[in-house]
Formats: C-alpha cells, structure tokens, sequence
C-alpha cells in the first residue's frame, strides 16, 4: 500500500497501511521500547476541547455515548487537533451498570447519581442480558472509528492512531453502585464489603463477568486495546485489595487473554501505593498506568522490564501549563527512558485547562533529544 507523508502535531509520520510499523501505541502496549514514548492523555473526550462544549449542547450526557454519530465525533476531536497516539471511545465505566437496568443520570455540578444497590433484591433486579442489546450503538461507535482512523484525521496520519476501548475494574464500579454516586470514601461500599462478604462478593462477580463480556465485544468491535480504570482501588486495605481488585482484574484479564491472545490489556489501580507491584505481578495486565502520586523510575525498579508503565503527570501542571508543567513531563519522560512506557497523566485532564498547554505538551514529548 502507499506509503503516506503527513505533518503530526510537529513531527513527521510516515503510514504504510496496514502494517504496525507506525502505530507506536500499539506497539510499545505489546512490550517495544519507544523513543520518544508515544502519548495519549487519560479523559481526553469529551472534556476540555471547545469543540465538545459546543456538541455539548445538543444532547444530554447517555445520548451523546449511546448516539454513535455523536460519540464518534467527540472520540475522534482531540486525535485531530493533536495526533494523540490514542483515541479513547467516549462512553463512561457507568454504561454497564445502567444498561444492566440501575438507574442513572448525571447531575450538572454533582456528577452521576444512581439508585443504591444495598439488598441481595436490589442485586436480583439487574438484568445482565440486557447489556449486549442496550450496549449495541458504543460497539457500532467503536467499528466507525476503527474505520475512520484508517484514513487521516485532522493532524494525524492514517492508520497511526490506537482505538482504546474501556471499562471501569468491578471495585470502582461497586463503589459507584452501592454509594448511589461519587463520594470521597465509598463508605457505604466498604461497609457491605466488611458486612456482608457474601452479598458484596456476588455484585464483584456479576460485574467481573459482565466486564469481561462487554470489553470482548468492544474488542470485536475494533478496540485495539482495553483500558480498567480502578479509580478507587486505593481506598482498600491489603486483605480487600486483593480480593476485589486483583482476584478481579485476574479473572477478566485471564478469560480476554484466552478470547483475544495479543490484545494489550490496561490497569489502572489508582493509589494502590505499596500494593502496586503485586498487581503488576498478580493481574496479568500487559501495562500498569501510574497515578500521580507514583514515582514513575522507583515502580520501575520493582517490576518486570517487560510490564510496560503508563503515566502519570499531574493533570494539574498542565492545567498551569509553561515551564512547571514541561519540567515535570520531561522528568516523567526520562523516568521512562530505556523501558516500554506510554507518556500519559496520572489522572484525567482537568476540564478547565488550555488547548494550547496539551498542544505544548504533547511538541514537548514528541521532541526528539
Ligand atoms: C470514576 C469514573 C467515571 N467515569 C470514568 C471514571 C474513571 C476515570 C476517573 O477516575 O476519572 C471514565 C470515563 N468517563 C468518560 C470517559 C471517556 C473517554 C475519555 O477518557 O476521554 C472515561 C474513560 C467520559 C465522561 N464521564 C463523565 C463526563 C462528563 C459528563 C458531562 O458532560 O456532563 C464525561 C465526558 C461523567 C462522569 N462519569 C464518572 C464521574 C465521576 C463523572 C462526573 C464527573 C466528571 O465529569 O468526571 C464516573
């Protein structure tokens, strides 16, 4: 196929179609040492850009993921303005649980609010054989944009660019489940958990295999790559910890190895601190994304020189953007140097901040030195 010329967010990219030779994501997800890494930044959809405020407007939150024109659209803004080397699909970790009949709605200023899980009949009453069915049109988003990144997008050549799909590890979405909404310390969760083992056990293993099912069809679907965000891992103590976030991700990251063999797998088990490298070891994940408060050259040297890292700037610097942000991320960068590592945040980009601080950023890492 033709090989293909075109100007990415300040450097030079040349495609071939169909081949892995430029697609730098992908290949350093499966185990390649990249210099410089390749970057995409964690809620890059859907949250800072102008261009999805004004999208914003037209539809509520659930019809923008469920509307695959919609969906596509936003997915596919920040690859065009900056070449990102990954599109993460525009959905939430909370689709499973609504598709499987929870209620949900987002609340301006108050994030998602949901009705409590908090009995074995509230359990009883969701439908897990709805979710293939309700989550039909995010698998259709996700086969337009495995099609539409094989042609250029904005700045970004053809055929260069990851599609990532998603989920929320079963922890995290408990937490939303049981709370009924965002909190700061998921108390209601962890009492279940403590309270009633049996009762918690049985959501953690409904959403295990409902996770497992849908990240299959989104792989079916296109996804070159799965992500598990476990944004609250960190609030378990280490007994908990392995319970229901590694014995968790264990089975999940086991059954998609068997489905689809060489799919990289993403965890993300946010401030796991001292229980980070038994993940890396216990998971079976292919890469560990790194929260903020990670030292990015201190996990390296506790886990093997093939799990490739992923991380983790403050979203906070780029938000203050300038020499602040640019000491830190080159820092990162050259934490990572010499290992399989994807330049990402340590949690997602902050809706306030500049499109021109992450254009900065990403010319920065993409600088050849
Ligand atoms: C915990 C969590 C949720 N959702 C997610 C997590 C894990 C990552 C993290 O810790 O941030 C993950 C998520 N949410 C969204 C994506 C899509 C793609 C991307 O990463 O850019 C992803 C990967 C879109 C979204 N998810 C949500 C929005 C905003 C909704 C709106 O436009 O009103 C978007 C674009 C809503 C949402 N969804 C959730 C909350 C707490 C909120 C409200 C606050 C917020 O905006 O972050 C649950």
């Amino acid at each position: 196929m033709g090989a293909l010329i075109e100007k990415a967010g300040g450097r030079i990219v040349t495609a071939t179609y169909g081949t892995d030779e430029h697609r730098r994501l992908l290949r350093t997800l499966k185990g390649e040492t990249m210099w410089p890494p390749p970057v995409w930044l964690m809620r890059q959809a859907g949250r800072f850009l102008p261009e999805f405020r004004a999208l914003r407007e037209k539809a509520d939150f659930l019809t923008r993921c469920m509307t695959p024109d919609i969906a596509t659209e936003i997915t596919l803004q920040p690859v065009r303005r900056f070449a990102m080397d990954g599109a993460i699909l525009f959905s939430d970790i909370l689709v499973l649980p609504w598709a499987m009949g929870q209620s949900l709605e987002f609340v301006e200023n108050r994030g998602p609010v949901l009705g409590a899980i908090r009995s074995e009949a509230d359990l009883n009453r969701l439908d897990p054989k709805r979710v293939p069915e309700v989550t039909a049109p995010v698998m259709e988003t996700l086969s337009r944009l495995r099609k539409a990144l094989r042609e250029p997008v904005g700045v970004a050549a053809a055929d260069t660019v990851t599609l990532i799909g998603f989920a929320g590890a079963p922890f995290t979405v408990a937490c939303y489940m049981v709370d009924g909404g965002g909190s700061r310390e998921f108390a209601q969760t962890r009492l279940m958990a403590y309270q009633e083992p049996g009762l918690f056990d049985q959501l953690i293993a409904l959403l295990t295999e409902t996770t497992t099912d849908m990240l299959s069809a989104q792989i079916e679907a296109g996804a070159q790559a799965v992500m598990l965000f476990d944004s609250w891992a960190g609030l378990l103590p280490p007994l908990e910890f392995r319970r229901h976030v590694i014995g968790a991700t264990r089975q999940i990251v086991s059954e998609l190895k068997r489905r689809h063999p060489g799919v990289p797998v993403i965890g993300f088990p946010r401030l796991a601190g001292g229980m980070a490298a038994e993940y890396a070891r216990e998971t079976g994940v292919d890469t560990m994304a790194l929260d903020t408060s990670a030292d990015l050259a201190a996990v390296a040297g506790q886990v093997s020189p093939d799990l490739v890292l992923q991380g983790n700037l403050d979203p906070v610097s780029v938000l203050a953007g300038g020499q602040a942000m640019l000491k830190e991320a080159l820092a990162i960068r050259e934490a990572g140097r010499g290992r399989p590592h994807v330049f990402n945040l340590g949690h997602g980009v902050l809706p306030t901040t500049p499109p021109e601080h992450v254009g900065e950023l990403i010319a920065a890492i993409r600088k050849v030195n």
